[in-house]
């Protein structure tokens, strides 16, 4: 633990500085905007402020603070959640920063969950080539994924984040505070990606979780900030290894290939979480027949997420859609469908071009009782 700009004991985690990449630092406490001068840049004048309608009055009260310390700061107010991830959103903020004649030295700042931090730094990707930009998640699922690690994008009507760019943040503030106002289904959607974690590498995620899956719940568990520090250090190891995801990377995509195969069907109305939850119910399975992940690891997928109150079934006459949308998975290769599994508890691999019969099998899992499934 290191005192903040403010004062307050914070923990500090480096992301990046591998391959020549920039090192920065996902901050985790209480009491953080004093950092963001720093973050911003020595030559900044203007600073974009990127938030849903959601946090439209924080991101004003932001925006104020930055124009008191002498910044042109302007307010960019996006739509919450996917409707903000579109090429539409992107132009009307790129139109924003043109208008308020935005430059190099200038920074974008996006304060949100996932969505937003995702529309806001692949804003910050395209605009002039490249700005900088620091993300402020108000997520669990943007404090331990999504604004850690700079992929950015937006959703086409093909599928999910078919266009971006890895554009790393400055900085990551993660203000637990902002956790006290998400309602509970956004908040235990998150925690779908803290169970990745630790289904992939850090076991002792799942273990604080099935000792009190109901603190889990609440940002007011005992808990909270040791599980999203341990989330957020998973993932700044994988993505220190491996920036642009040419190997070691795709682990952090367990449970996201069918996950965001049912984002795509739910037209985006279920929580990228939830979907995920059902994806790596599904990845566990298929781990399991393919004779690689035992019983009772693949069993803890459901027993854990369950508890949690994540839905582990969809919907099983949508198969013949889910698989086609499958096909234009980021880390398809040709006709040749793969999928992140597990060997066994922490050992992430790929799985490449499983039998259909595999697949399907894997899906009847999933889909019995498909009727308790909710997003
Ligand atoms: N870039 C990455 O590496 C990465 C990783 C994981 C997920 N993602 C992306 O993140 C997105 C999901 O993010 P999410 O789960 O944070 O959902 P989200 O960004 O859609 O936020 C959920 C809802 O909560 C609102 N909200 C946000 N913070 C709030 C707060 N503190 N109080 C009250 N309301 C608040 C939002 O406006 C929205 O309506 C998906 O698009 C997913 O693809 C990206
Ligand atoms: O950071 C990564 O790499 C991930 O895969 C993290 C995922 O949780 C995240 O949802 C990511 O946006 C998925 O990436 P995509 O390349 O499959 O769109
Ligand atoms: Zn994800």
């Amino acid at each position: 633990m290191t005192p903040s700009a403010e004062g307050a004991e914070v923990t500090r985690i480096r992301v990046g500085g591998t391959a020549g990449t920039d090192p920065y630092e996902a901050v985790v406490g209480r009491r953080l905007l004093g950092e963001l001068p720093r973050l911003l840049g020595e030559r900044a004048k203007r600073v974009a402020v990127i938030v849903p309608q959601a946090l439209a009055e924080t991101g004003e009260g932001l925006r104020a603070d930055l124009a008191g310390e002498g910044y042109e700061a302007v307010l960019i107010q996006v739509p919450n959640a996917e409707e903000a991830k579109t090429a539409e959103v992107a132009a009307y903020c790129w139109r924003a920063l043109g208008q308020s004649g935005f430059t190099r030295s200038d920074a974008v700042v996006g304060v949100g969950g996932g969505a937003t931090t995702d529309l806001a730094g692949f804003v910050a990707a395209t605009w002039l080539r490249g700005v900088r930009w620091v993300a402020v998640p108000t997520t669990v699922l943007g404090m331990v994924d999504a604004a850690v690690g700079g992929k950015t994008g937006i959703n086409t009507a093909e599928g999910k984040n078919l266009v971006g760019a890895f554009h790393p943040p400055a900085g990551v503030l993660c203000d637990l505070a902002a956790l006290d106002s998400l309602g509970v289904h956004d908040y235990v959607s998150g925690l779908a990606e803290v169970v990745k974690a630790g289904f992939i590498a850090d076991p002792a995620i799942l273990e604080l979780i099935e000792a009190d899956p109901e603190g889990a719940r609440s940002p007011a568990g005992a808990h909270t900030a040791e599980l999203v520090e341990r989330a957020i250090r998973v993932k700044a190891e994988v993505v220190s290894a491996d920036l642009k995801e040419s190997g070691r990377r795709e682990i952090l995509n367990y449970g996201h290939t069918l996950g965001h195969a049912i984002e795509k069907n739910e037209r985006y109305t279920w929580r990228h979480g939830a979907a995920v939850s059902v994806g790596m119910v599904f990845a566990a399975e298929l781990g399991r027949i393919a004779g690689r992940l035992d019983d009772a690891t693949a069993d803890r997928h459901r027993a854990v997420l369950r508890a949690l109150g994540l839905p582990v079934t969809y919907r099983g006459d949508q198969w013949p859609k889910l698989l086609q949308t499958m096909k234009v998975d980021k880390k398809t290769r040709g006709d040749v469908l793969r999928f992140i599994v597990l060997d066994g508890l922490a050992k992430p691999a790929v799985l490449e071009g499983p039998d259909p019969a595999m697949l399907l099998a894997a899906h009847a899992e999933i889909a019995a009782g498909a009727e308790e499934g909710a997003a």
